[in-house]
């Protein structure tokens, strides 16, 4: 059965009308969602505690800001945009005591509900809006007149409405633009996770990684590998995102092609399809979940070990260099107005 997919037409704005909308934390996300929605002319609050450092960021741009209980009490339509670390915390301690029946708690990434960090109260509803792009392009192509395709699921239907809301939620961010896939927790969260790790980031890295130190390795100028492998990767991705592999390959030479037919292969081969598949077990199972968390928990050591080791990878001074002769790539990730 294909896929259902809500466009601009299936979603009605209305659904949030005289309805107060509350987006907790103002990161990536948050910035966005509450932006798009105040231009969508959504009543918007923001909610952040007193010390956080981007509540000025949201005052500057015009929003009120109020603590993460205040919001909540004030709101019938919760956003959590906080990281997925903090939400149970934040759930117990600032945003349950103030929840009414009939307000909707909303995420836009499955993780403490699916893994049951959070079990919602009863009365509510509990949905889901999950772009499929990073927050800071969500309000790039928002005020392009473009948007990011979202994910919708409803976990708990108490108003009856939940799926109304949500979409029209959807609208207001700019994901009904582009498309508006129909699932639940479980999928959004497991296919969520395996992407990041497996393919878009943790695979993405760790290739451009691999194919830089080979070159480098072998001789070859870093400058040269940093082209080769990180800059014109986008320029590659960009065909396949616009037309699929086949326009990627239809504008490469047919040197290039036939390399990729029969060399890909044997990069992405029978070992790492299985990694794969244990990767996508150790997501289903909670595997992942108890570690982040714990790991969380603990201070996060390793998380802060790898990201420096990430930083002194040498890929990233020669890029840094290249990319400041190239004004019009270094586009700064701003949260604008
Ligand atoms: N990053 C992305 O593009 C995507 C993220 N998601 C999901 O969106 C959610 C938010 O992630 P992301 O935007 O990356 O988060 P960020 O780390 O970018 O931002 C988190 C925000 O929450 C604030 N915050 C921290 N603690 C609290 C608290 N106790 N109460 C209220 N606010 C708090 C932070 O404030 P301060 O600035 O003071 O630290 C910051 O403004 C997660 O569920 C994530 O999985 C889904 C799709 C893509
Ligand atoms: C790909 C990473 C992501 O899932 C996203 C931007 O969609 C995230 O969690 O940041
Ligand atoms: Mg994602
Ligand atoms: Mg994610």
């Amino acid at each position: 059965m294909p896929a259902k997919v809500y466009y601009e037409d299936d979603a009605d704005l209305s659904a949030l009308s005289g309805r107060k909308v509350a987006v907790i934390g103002y990161g990536s996300q948050g910035h966005a969602h509450a932006l798009n929605l105040r231009d969508s002319g959504i009543d918007v609050r923001v909610g952040l505690p007193e010390g956080s450092k981007s509540r000025a960021k949201a005052e500057e741009q015009g929003l009120r800001v109020l603590t993460p209980a205040e919001a909540a009490a004030e709101a019938d339509v919760i956003s959590i945009q906080a990281p997925d670390t903090v939400q149970r915390s934040l759930y117990a301690h600032d945003i349950e005591p103030n929840l009414d029946s009939g307000d909707m708690l909303l995420f836009s990434h499955g993780f403490n509900i699916r893994f049951g960090y959070i079990t919602a109260k009863d009365g509510i509803d509990v949905a889901l809006v999950a772009p499929k792009g990073p927050g800071h392009l969500v309000r790039r192509q928002f005020n392009d007149g473009h948007g990011v395709p979202c994910l919708v699921a409803v976990e708990k239907n108490s108003s009856g409405r939940a799926l109304e809301v949500a979409l029209a939620y959807a609208k207001g961010i700019g994901g009904t633009r582009a498309g508006v896939i129909s699932t639940t927790f479980a999928e959004e969260t497991e296919t969520d996770l395996f992407g990041e790790q497996a393919v878009l980031c943790g695979g993405a890295s760790s290739l451009i990684q691999a194919g830089f130190d080979t070159l480098v390795d072998a001789g070859y100028q870093p400058e040269i590998a940093y082209f080769e492998v990180l800059h014109e990767l986008k320029l590659i991705v960009d065909l396949m995102y616009e037309g699929g592999i086949a326009r990627q390959r239809y504008s490469c030479s047919d040197t290039c092609e036939y390399g990729d037919l029969t060399r890909g292969p044997r990069i992405v081969n029978d070992a790492t399809r299985a990694e794969m598949k244990n990767i996508l077990g150790e997501i289903q199972d909670g595997t992942f979940a108890a570690e982040w968390i714990a790991e969380d928990d603990n201070g996060r050591p390793n998380f802060l070990r790898l990201r420096e080791q990430g930083k002194q990878h040498g890929i990233e001074e020669v890029g840094a260099g290249l990319r400041g002769l190239m004004s019009w790539v270094d586009r700064p990730i701003t949260e604008t107005v």
